[in-house]
């Protein structure tokens, strides 16, 4: 039998999954790393961590292995979009990564539209600048830290500095380099135009290859200190949120995913780059040749969860904290929540707005705040949904994905407020998943992508909506809906408060 491993780095955790030829999960390890918010709207990284972490985690894979190591045939990577890793000339690193969830660039999105101009940008990159995507990140660097960008030689993506760490070598591939807002995402190739408009040298961008490229193999060093096989392929991976479609599947036209980890997205796979959704949604190469997938973020998803569950619940696990929910009703007893406790994407692309609950009553337990928490990410993901339906797409089941897809509850939450089936698979590690996929598929276990989906994914479970709660939720999002516009100058007063 023989093996390949998906590496997923994640914001949270960096998971390394090993996959036999049958799609079976054999082995899994996860490292945590934490976030670094000097203030707020700052989030960044160290990816001297992320490459340890990540080590030590491969390490333990192949310690607990009961099989030959020799038999581990390919590796590839799934990562965080749009973070920004910066290399001198010697190829070290020149500071933390500035992520995909810090909105402090928005100066820089407005000079990108008044260099470029909105028509064009979107023209050539199918997107609008928001704050999260790596073009407005240097010019960030490039404005602040002059200095230190002067001795920038290359930059890079996260998963990509990882594949470097074991490689030696330096790529990035469409799908993350869809999310720089530098690559034109139909001819696929990086745009001079932009670059010369926004004045980045186009050098400072990395080689483009595939998703399913073979980059290498690691070196013996890398090899010494993992137990993995010299002979090990590398192949160059994908964005999280492509290897996410992958790994469940989402590769014809009419499949839907909802994503909810440390952000949320609502992804939907297109054939063609040229459909035009007016920058309202994001439109990116996928992971699989020539394909794209349009999507909608939440920036704060599982994280206004987990950042809940640190303030009231530091010393409890996720059961526990959402042990208790079954038995709060949709609408939790009046109360509302919106997950803007990091600003906000789509629909509303906006740094400054911030998160509420609405309703307080001196009657409501902490579940009925548990509750609204997961009801509030979730009508915020079905405003993506509504924007697709708008747009002519008919959305009639989703494949829930990402720690959010753990819970039963949740799940049935997601068929009630999205009033669609939700299919959940028997790994909710979708991203994980779509990256050893990319490896099989490179290793030449099969012809096609889809055809290895077919092979490596399995439903568990559907969950249909139940009628009484698709009602009563269709009531309370056309509330939640208003709290947006009528919290958003309140935070604009509350800005210069913020730390
Ligand atoms: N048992 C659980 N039930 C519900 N949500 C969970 C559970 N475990 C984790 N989560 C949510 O999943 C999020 C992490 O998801 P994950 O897909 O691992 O994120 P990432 O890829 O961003 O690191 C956490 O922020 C938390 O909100
Ligand atoms: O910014 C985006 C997509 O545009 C995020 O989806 C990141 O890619 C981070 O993903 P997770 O860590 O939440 O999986």
């Amino acid at each position: 039998m023989k093996y390949v491993i998906g590496i997923d780095l994640g914001t949270s955790a960096v998971k390394v999954l090993l996959v036999n030829q049958q799609g079976e999960v054999c082995g899994e390890v996860a490292k945590e790393y934490p976030l670094i918010q000097e203030k707020s709207g700052y989030s960044e990284q160290d990816p001297h961590l992320w490459a340890e972490k990540t080590a030590e985690a491969l390490a333990e894979l192949v310690q607990s292995f009961n099989g030959d190591a020799e038999d581990i045939e390919g590796i590839s990577f799934s990562g965080q979009m749009h973070g920004l890793v910066l290399l001198d000339e010697d190829h070290h690193i020149l500071r933390n990564a500035i992520l995909w969830n810090d909105t402090r660039t928005t100066a820089e999105c407005g000079e990108i539209y008044d260099a470029v101009g909105k028509d064009r940008l979107l023209q050539i990159t199918k997107n609008p600048a928001l704050e999260g995507f790596t073009l407005p990140k240097l010019l960030w660097v490039k404005k602040h830290e002059a200095a230190l960008f002067e001795r920038a030689s290359v930059f890079m993506l996260p998963k990509d500095y990882l594949r470097y760490a074991m490689t030696g070598n330096i790529h990035t591939e469409f799908s993350d380099a869809a999310g720089t807002l530098l690559l034109d995402v139909s001819k696929k190739e990086w745009s001079n135009e932009i670059c010369e408009l926004t004045g980045i040298n186009p050098d400072l961008c990395p080689p483009l290859v595939e998703s399913s490229a073979f980059i290498g193999t690691i070196t013996p060093e890398y090899a010494l200190r993992t137990g993995l096989p010299q002979s090990v392929k590398v192949f160059a991976g994908g964005a999280d949120n492509a290897c996410g479609a992958i790994g469940s599947g989402i590769l014809a036209d009419g499949r839907t995913l909802c994503s909810i980890g440390t952000s949320g997205v609502v992804l939907s796979y297109e054939e063609n780059g040229d459909k035009d959704f007016d920058g309202k949604v994001h439109y990116f190469n996928h992971g699989e040749e020539d394909a794209y997938y349009t999507m909608g973020v939440t920036l704060a998803a599982g994280y206004s969860l987990s950042w809940f569950k640190n303030i009231f619940a530091e010393n409890e696990n996720f059961e526990s904290l959402l042990a208790g929910i079954a038995e709060v009703p949709p609408g939790s007893n009046g109360l509302l929540f919106t997950p803007y406790v990091a600003g906000e994407r789509t629909p509303y692309a906006d740094a400054v707005i911030r998160g509420s609950f609405i309703g307080m009553d001196a009657s409501h337990q902490r579940r009925d705040f548990v509750r609204a928490v997961l009801e509030g990410i979730t009508f915020s993901l079905h405003e993506s949904i509504e924007i697709f339906r708008e747009n002519g797409k008919t959305i009639d089941s989703i494949v829930s994905i990402g720690g959010g897809a753990k819970n039963e509850e949740w799940l049935q939450m997601q068929a009630d407020i999205f009033n669609a089936d939700i299919i959940k698979l028997s790994s909710e590690q979708g991203p994980g998943m779509g990256a050893a996929m990319l490896a099989a598929y490179g290793s030449g276990w099969f012809t096609t992508l889809l055809q290895c989906a077919d092979a490596f994914t399995s439903t568990v479970k559907t969950y249909k909506p139940n009628s009484e709660n698709t009602v009563k939720y269709q009531e309370l999002f056309s509330i939640y809906k208003q709290v947006y516009a009528q919290t958003k100058s309140l935070n604009s007063e509350l800005q210069r408060f913020r730390k």
